[in-house]
């Protein structure tokens, strides 16, 4: 925490989840953010935000600075180990998995369900590992965004439980430390020694299923341990350095994962700042079809393929717009209306205010949607061997919508809040879309289509060499401008042009000299592009990773290898990564975790253990 700013640095936060929902936990111990029951859900936690908007803090009395913090090896349990004057302490936090209690999935015609889903419950246990340590709880939620803080009452006069409701919403509170009611907080002391331990636990669900003792706390975070690596071990990840890195983003992904649904959200947050104290604050807990196909491609990198299946259902089962085409985004339950709003009671993170809630992009026109849905469908066709009859449909709505579209000007991939433009990148990932579509087509034996699908891919790639390339031989942001865009670095990783193409190359060059800050990416360069806000923001981690994986590409392979070590080093202490990386003042800014670096840094990643084989190969 810095000596000015009551709010911990963004990326000292720690990331739990359940895969219903998930938690920030800063590093003093206390969770500052959590919506519960789902990653939409308003915050009952909200610190984050606002210094009066919930916490729940677990650790020793009186100290807040931890020794170390790490997460147990392949899992999103945490570890924090405290130092005190009196002995040392071992604390662990999980937002606990059990078994299978609800409905099956809502897309049950896929692979069987797993064994375990969310416990619905935070379960923190301590363990005083030397000498006698005094222990601290202090739990006060303030339901809806911080507005309605808790009214707690004990369970039948038992110090041991207590019941906090507010806004419709309820937790049960349950420990083997005595609790006390002060106000909206129900709080705890023990002092506790070598060997001894002590837990508490917070749940939500519909039938409260506390921990039993201290031991059931124990298994049920040794279950959630085990869940974690069974996930894990389906992953083909070599052995190799950067393996660590792909394992925490691989873990990071399916932790910011719907369960139900199979969708992603882009962040876990509302709101952490773009631009410190500045305007560009979005609420990120919502599925974009960009954020999410991207997010499997990286996980059919690591051999996860399975994952694409709900996902893939859960798209083909949306309600479509009236033009038969997909929203950009919907809601993890697959709701269309987002309608964003404002909370001006929330003072923001660091003062950056408005926090949003909802997201006004949600019917905004991107054209790159069609391409990233079928890009995935391709991918996902061809590892299975398999077109499922009952995604056709989705493969010809996708198609015709980019057929409709290409030639529109959009908001494109950064949504911008501007005048509608030709975006290049929006315009190549439509050539994807047909491009794509053709080759399903083709598997599916539907030759007039993989005809037509073709030549219109042609038509899209002949419009962009025509208009979206500069006179020295670049490609441009778009149709109207020759300013640089991090988005046409897509233009190689989605094949639109092979690493030896002469554009290509300039291309990549160029935004790697004129488009960064000490070698990390800007998207464009906020006050040459109009999109409509205030404020500059920091280097976007995806474009970093994209240069990394264009670098590549291009056959510049020590450029690869020196930016990827650069952004592994910028790393959060837990191996996490925001939205945006500020160089100056070398912090994380934007929501956090975001799907977007994480996915980005294992396809880049694992361009760079391929190179590195074949390197080995030809030795
Ligand atoms: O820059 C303005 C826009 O910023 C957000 O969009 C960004 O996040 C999305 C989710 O990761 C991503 O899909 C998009 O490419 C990014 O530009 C925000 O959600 C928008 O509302 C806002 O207009």
């Amino acid at each position: 925490m810095s000596l000015t700013s009551p709010f911990p640095p963004i990326a000292d936060y720690a990331f739990l989840s359940n895969c219903h929902t998930g938690a920030l936990v800063a590093p003093d111990g206390s969770v500052d953010w959590l919506c519960v029951p789902a990653f939409d859900s308003p915050s009952a936690f909200g610190n984050l935000l606002d210094r009066g908007a919930g916490s729940f803090r677990f650790g020793p009395y009186g100290i807040n600075v931890p020794t170390q913090r790490s997460y147990v090896p392949g899992t999103n349990v945490l570890t924090t180990t405290w130092h005190t004057p009196g002995g040392w302490l071992l604390v662990h936090d999980a937002l606990t998995m059990g078994p299978r209690t609800g409905p099956d999935r809502i897309t049950p015609h896929t692979r069987p369900p797993a064994d375990d889903d969310a416990d619905h419950m935070l379960v923190r246990l301590v363990e005083c590992l030397e000498g006698s340590v005094e222990v601290e709880l202090n739990c006060e939620p303030a339901f809806d965004y911080g507005r309605q803080p808790a009214g707690w009452s004990l369970v039948d006069d038992d110090l041991h439980a207590a019941d906090a409701t507010g806004a419709g919403q309820q937790f049960r509170l349950s420990t083997n430390m005595a609790i006390g009611l002060e106000g909206s907080s129900a709080r705890a002391r023990h002092t506790l020694a070598a060997g001894q331990k002590a837990y508490c636990a917070l749940s939500w669900a519909e039938e409260f299923a506390s921990p039993r003792d201290v031991d059931d706390a124990a298994d049920r975070i040794e279950r959630t341990v085990l869940f974690w690596r069974r996930w894990l071990a389906r992953a083909r990840i070599p052995d190799h350095p950067l393996r660590h890195p792909l394992e925490r983003s691989a873990l990071t992904i399916k932790g910011l994962t719907y369960m139900p649904t199979g969708a992603t959200v882009a962040a876990l947050t509302t709101s952490l700042p773009e631009t410190p104290g500045g305007e560009r604050n979005w609420d990120y807990r919502y599925t974009w079809m960009r954020d999410t196909t991207f997010t499997l491609q990286a996980l059919h990198f690591l051999n996860l393929d399975w994952e694409a299946d709900e996902f893939m259902q859960f798209v083909a089962d949306l309600e479509p717009n009236e033009d038969g085409g997909l929203q950009i985004m919907y809601g993890i339950d697959g709701r269309r209306d987002l309608t964003e709003s404002t909370r001006d009671d929330l003072s923001g993170y660091e003062g950056a205010r408005p926090v949003r809630i909802g997201n006004g992009a949600f019917n905004q026109r991107q054209n790159d949607v069609y391409g990233a849905v079928l890009d995935s469908l391709l991918l996902h066709t061809r590892r299975n061997q398999h077109l499922p009859r009952r995604l056709w449909p989705l493969v010809k709505a996708q198609a015709e919508s980019a057929l409709a579209s290409w030639r529109e000007p959009d908001q494109g991939i950064w949504e911008a809040r501007g005048a509608p433009q030709h975006y290049v990148s929006s315009k190549l990932m439509g050539w994807v879309a047909l491009d794509r579509a053709a080759k399903l087509a083709e598997i599916r034996g539907d030759l007039e289509l993989e005809k037509s699908w073709s030549a219109a891919a042609d038509e899209i790639r002949a419009d962009i060499l025509e208009h979206g390339v500069s006179e020295r031989g670049v490609l441009r942001q778009h149709y109207d401008t020759d300013a640089l865009d991090a988005s046409t670095l897509l233009a190689a990783i989605f094949g639109f042009l092979p690493g030896d193409d002469e554009r290509m190359r300039k291309t990549v060059d160029a935004i790697a000299t004129e488009l960064t800050e000490h070698g990390f990416v800007l998207r464009y360069v906020t006050g040459e592009t109009d999109d409509g806000l205030s404020g500059k923001e920091g280097t976007f981690l995806i474009c970093s990773f994209w240069l990394v994986s264009a670098f590549s590409i291009v056959g510049e392979g020590e450029q690869a290898a020196d930016l990827l070590e650069r952004l592994l080093r910028i790393a959060s202490p837990l191996g996490l990564y925001a939205e945006e990386f500020e160089v100056g003042r070398s912090r994380h800014l934007g929501n956090f975790p975001q799907a977007f670096s994480h996915l980005a840094l294992i396809e880049a990643g694992a361009r760079i253990i391929l190179a590195d084989r074949l390197a080995e190969l030809s030795l």
